[in-house]
């Protein structure tokens, strides 16, 4: 229950809603508890008319009605003190209850257009809290936790929760007023018959509480065998070719009906158990009723008016919904204030990439240095770079070279600060880049990052995301003609509105890298970051592209990383990673007459040209 106090601050930005809620709750329990009184007084009425039919002369005193609510009183007094037959006392009193039902029934609209309607703004304030902290989280987070489970957060979680700040306050508030409404009038009309009415409630209570713990840990396991059974469709769905190429439709099926078969028997375990709930929930109230009518029935044997009995059994009626509503919402809240854990848990993770306290915003234009750079990934301990330096001018073209493994995306990942070095320090125009504002910082770098993501949008606004002006057409085109794939855009039906990404068509993994090309040229940041973003695409477009970078970049400062060599640009500082160390550094010329790993790989990848191919595997 404590997890769920996270919701407080929500509770009093929405107080003005909240407190009418509660209002309206008890405005429509408190028409609603008329309804047993002047049912309760009618049948009174009646036998009155009945026995004064049969010649038993007895008068009805006002008195005798003082037990009930003072609009019931007030009713009472007017009927007395007019002279109505019973006939139109019994009519008024009819008309007088369907006033009050409408009332409770207008109370109880206005309850729900305060209270569930504030829970969906709490709804929606609790899933932009967690979604704005997701975009503040850094990369590590996103490696250490699975997209299932920070989709449940968003999803799942603040759903659950929702049902704890609308409708479980909501039934817990009405219980709470019914129950207060209907003892005090049940005692206040007969203390010894509510007495006894109350006497299976000790029971009831012990049932529900039993009963509710084991409804909430079976639906806890149903809940985790769901999970399982949406995982196992899930991984089928998104490796369905892995699972067809490899002939394993069969096993897949296997595991997915186990899961199936799990669910199965989970579910209907609970619904066993949730089949006893709600008949021993009637029993015990039934139980209740029958000591109203029983021993009411005694008491009217010794002059008690049968009204109370009419009375006795409505009020239980009136309670027998929320009462036996109390699993329900007990289990509600459990799942709630579990959820709420899970959502705290998250909120409370901080990035360890902090915006600087006294930020400075030199002029990004490509003065770049690694001073002495070392890091080691915070939850695999795998060091990716060790005394790491390297001195980038404005305008240079930097190729940074190097086995799978090297290290080489590390240092891409720490320039964009995705991580902080461990050791040393990167330079910005001679600033520490931890002493620049993070939007700053990434604003002026073009990164083309190793792994392709394009949204479920048209291509449009693929190569424009990240644009804070709307792009001229002409403009996303010529970003393209650069990346070469304008000509294969163009090919597609809808050109250039043709939807990618899951929704849309699947673009080969070369088209996808080259309209990824074209988003960081679009955005022409003055540092271009090129992480291997050309291993998918054929020798031929390969030399195409980067005849077209050579055009494009001459007045940026680039970094290209790759494992293999691009004869076709000119590049001023060759780096060749080992290891997260400098294995060598220099121009091509300096690293040829080295006669090292470059030279190695240089005379290689010339050789395999000549056999028609353009590049070659560093390894
Ligand atoms: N997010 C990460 N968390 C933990 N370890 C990582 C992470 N990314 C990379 N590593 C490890 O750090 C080392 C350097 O990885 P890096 O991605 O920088 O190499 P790379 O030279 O770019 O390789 P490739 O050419 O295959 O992309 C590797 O041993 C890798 O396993």
């Amino acid at each position: 229950m404590k997890h769920l106090a996270a919701l407080n601050k929500y509770f009093w930005k929405y107080r003005v809603r909240l407190s009418l809620g509660v209002l309206f709750v008890v405005l429509s329990n408190f028409f609603d508890i008329l309804s047993p009184q002047l049912s309760g007084y009618i049948i009174n009425m009646v036998t009155h008319a009945i026995r004064q039919n049969q010649g038993i002369h007895e008068v009805i005193k006002y008195e005798e009605s003082g037990n009930y609510n003072f609009l019931v009183q007030w009713f009472i007094k007017w009927i007395n003190s007019s002279a109505f037959t019973y006939s139109s006392i019994v009519i008024l009193a009819g008309v007088m209850l369907l006033i009050m039902a409408l009332l409770r029934g207008f109370f109880m609209f206005l309850m729900r257009q305060t209270i569930i309607v504030m829970s969906r703004h709490i709804e929606y304030d609790q899933k932009n809290e967690i979604y704005q902290h997701y975009q503040q989280l850094n990369t590590n987070f996103y490696k250490t936790h699975s997209t299932g489970d920070m989709m449940n957060r968003v999803a799942e979680d603040v759903s659950r929760v929702r049902m704890y700040a609308g409708p479980a306050i909501m039934y817990t508030i009405n219980l709470v007023t019914t129950i207060i409404f209907c003892l005090f009038y049940m005692f206040k009309q007969n203390a010894s018959l509510t007495w006894l009415v109350l006497s299976p409630l000790p029971i009831l209570a012990i049932t529900i509480y039993v009963v509710n713990n084991v409804i909430h840990k079976k639906s806890e396991i149903v809940q985790r065998s769901l999970s399982d059974l949406t995982t196992n469709a899930q991984e089928s769905y998104s490796g369905i070719r892995v699972i067809k190429s490899f002939g394993q439709e069969k096993n897949m099926l296997g595991f997915f009906k186990k899961n199936s078969e799990e669910y199965r028997r989970n579910t209907v375990s609970l619904s066993k158990l949730e089949a006893i709930y709600f008949p021993s929930m009637t029993l015990m109230i039934g139980l209740s009723t029958l000591i109203a009518i029983l021993s009411g029935s005694l008491q009217v044997l010794h002059g008690m008016m049968p009204g109370v009995i009419v009375e006795f059994v409505l009020y239980i009626n009136k309670l027998t919904f929320p009462v036996s509503a109390i699993g329900w919402t007990a289990s509600m809240i459990q799942r709630a204030s579990a959820s709420q854990k899970r959502i705290n848990e998250f909120l409370q993770t901080q990035s360890p990439i902090t915006e600087p306290e006294k930020p400075v915003t030199p002029v990004l234009n490509g003065n770049i240095v690694f001073d002495d750079v070392s890091f080691t990934y915070p939850h695999t301990g795998i060091q990716a770079l060790r005394h790491f330096s390297l001195a980038i001018k404005e305008g240079e073209k930097v190729l940074i070279l190097g086995k799978t493994g090297s290290g080489k995306s590390t240092i891409a990942q720490l320039l964009l600060r995705f991580y902080d070095v461990d050791e040393g320090k990167i330079l910005l125009n001679g600033e520490n880049i931890k002493s620049i504002p993070l939007r700053y910082l990434r604003e002026h770098i073009s990164y083309v990052p190793q792994d392709v993501f394009l949204f479920s949008d048209d291509i449009t606004s693929n190569i424009n995301f990240g644009l804070t002006h709307a792009a001229e057409a002409a403009d996303v085109q010529e970003a393209a003609k650069y990346a070469s794939v304008h000509n294969e855009i163009n090919n597609l039906q809808h050109g250039y509105q043709t939807l990618v990404g899951e929704r849309g068509v699947t673009l080969s993994g070369g088209q996808k890298q080259r309209i990824s090309i074209a988003r960081a040229l679009m955005k022409g940041a003055s540092i271009m970051l090129f992480d291997d973003c050309l291993s998918a695409v054929d020798s031929k477009t390969e030399h195409d592209i980067v005849n077209n970078l050579r055009q494009y970049l001459q007045d940026k400062t680039a970094i290209i990383i790759t494992h293999r060599i691009f004869t076709a640009l000119n590049f001023d500082k060759i780096v060749v990673l080992q290891d997260g160390k400098v294995l060598e550094k220099g121009t091509h010329e300096q690293l040829i007459k080295q006669n090292g790993e470059y030279a190695e790989l240089y005379n290689l990848q010339m050789n395999t040209e000549q056999t028609a191919q353009a590049t070659t595997e560093f390894q």
